[in-house]
């Protein structure tokens, strides 16, 4: 019987290797998926975001990276896992998007060749059907004239044109979990949404599992259903996309909250966090790592941080205890919020 859950991350860390010795990058992680659920994985640039993802891939590279924990895909562990048995569980069981087409890829190969490399890795369609796989696939995808497409290289396409190709291969053995990282990052806007709502229409008619990694808190109000929040390495939060919005408590959370353009913010009182995400050497876990990211927190506060996840109400897990304390500085919001 198919499992509810085709994601059940538990307690993973990664850790590479960085002048001979091994460095953490992320820090017990547990999230888990439920199939035809999107959950968004968000955060500033190096929190870890794909560090986590290329580990449910299995695309570390084993002689550099120590990963310890558990990723369960559709109940089978990836953790450990390289070589060929690995590559028969990606791209059956996921497929990634990832930020840009063009390193993504191979700038020599024609892209119906791309595509049947895909199938060819996997048994899930017969040899004999795999022409006809990529017609359905570039057709699925959006790609008009498919029968051209199929004989360029993907610098003869548009960005857009490219990332739905990039789609097509993720989805080309129809995988129960898609992992998009930064998927619309490098389109121009116009074309993010179409590639968003592409994403989504492929995910609803298979019901898969979407893990949408993305810096864009307006998308991910848009389509998430739950949403992890990830610094320096750790989660500080999790829970429901509605939650998550009406009732942000970490202070990291609330802070990235209130340094993304939105309705309830004036633009001039636009909240920017200072500094940036440590360097791994940098991190010190029984230091305060919020101290100078969140400069206001109470003293008392910012010595009760603690390193556990709490369920501080159904589905709602916040880190440590600095949250109970936290509060903004007077800020003019809309609506006369304080
Ligand atoms: N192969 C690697 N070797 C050494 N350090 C790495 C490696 N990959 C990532 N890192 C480090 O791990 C940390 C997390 O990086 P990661 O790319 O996962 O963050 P991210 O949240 O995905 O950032 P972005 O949004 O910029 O993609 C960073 O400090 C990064 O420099």
């Amino acid at each position: 019987m198919e499992s509810e859950n085709i994601l059940e991350a538990k307690q993973v860390s990664v850790a590479f290797r960085i002048a001979g010795k091994f460095q953490k990058a992320i820090y017990d992680i547990d999230l888990s998926l439920k199939r035809g659920e999107v959950l968004a994985i968000v955060g500033e640039s190096g929190s870890g975001k794909s560090t986590f993802a290329t580990a449910v891939m299995g695309l570390h590279n084993p002689n550099q990276t120590q990963i310890t924990g558990s990723i369960l895909l559709d109940d089978e562990e990836v953790i450990g896992k390289t070589g060929d048995s690995m590559a028969s569980i990606r791209g059956s069981k996921v497929g990634m998007i990832f930020q840009n087409p063009l390193t993504a890829l191979n700038p020599l190969m024609k892209i119906g060749q791309q595509i049947k490399e895909m199938l060819a890795v996997h048994d899930v369609y017969p040899e004999n059907q795999y022409e006809s796989r990529i017609f359905q696939l570039l057709e699925q995808v959006g790609i008009p004239n498919p029968k051209r497409v199929v004989n360029q290289f993907p610098h003869q396409l548009s960005g857009g044109m490219r990332q739905r190709v990039m789609i097509a291969i993720a989805i080309a053995n129809d995988p129960d979990l898609i992992i998009a990282d930064e998927p619309t990052t490098a389109l121009d806007v116009t074309i993010q949404a179409q590639i968003l709502d592409l994403i989504l229409e492929i995910q609803k008619k298979k019901n898969a599992g979407v893990i949408l990694i993305t810096h864009d808190l307006g998308v991910v109000a848009e389509v998430a259903d739950t949403v992890a929040v990830m610094y320096a390495g750790q989660l500080v939060e999790k829970t429901s996309v509605e939650e998550l919005f009406q009732n942000p408590k970490h202070p990291y959370t609330r802070s990235l909250l209130r340094s993304n353009p939105s309705a309830e913010t004036v633009s001039d009182d636009l909240y920017v966090i200072p500094g940036s995400v440590p360097s791994l050497s940098k991190i010190e876990y029984d230091k305060d790592l919020f101290l100078a990211r969140v400069p206001w927190m109470k003293e008392e506060a910012q010595k009760v941080i603690s390193e556990k996840m709490t369920e501080i109400s159904s589905n709602h897990f916040v880190r440590g205890q600095a949250w109970k304390k936290f509060e903004f500085p007077d800020q003019k919001l809309k609506g006369g919020e304080k």
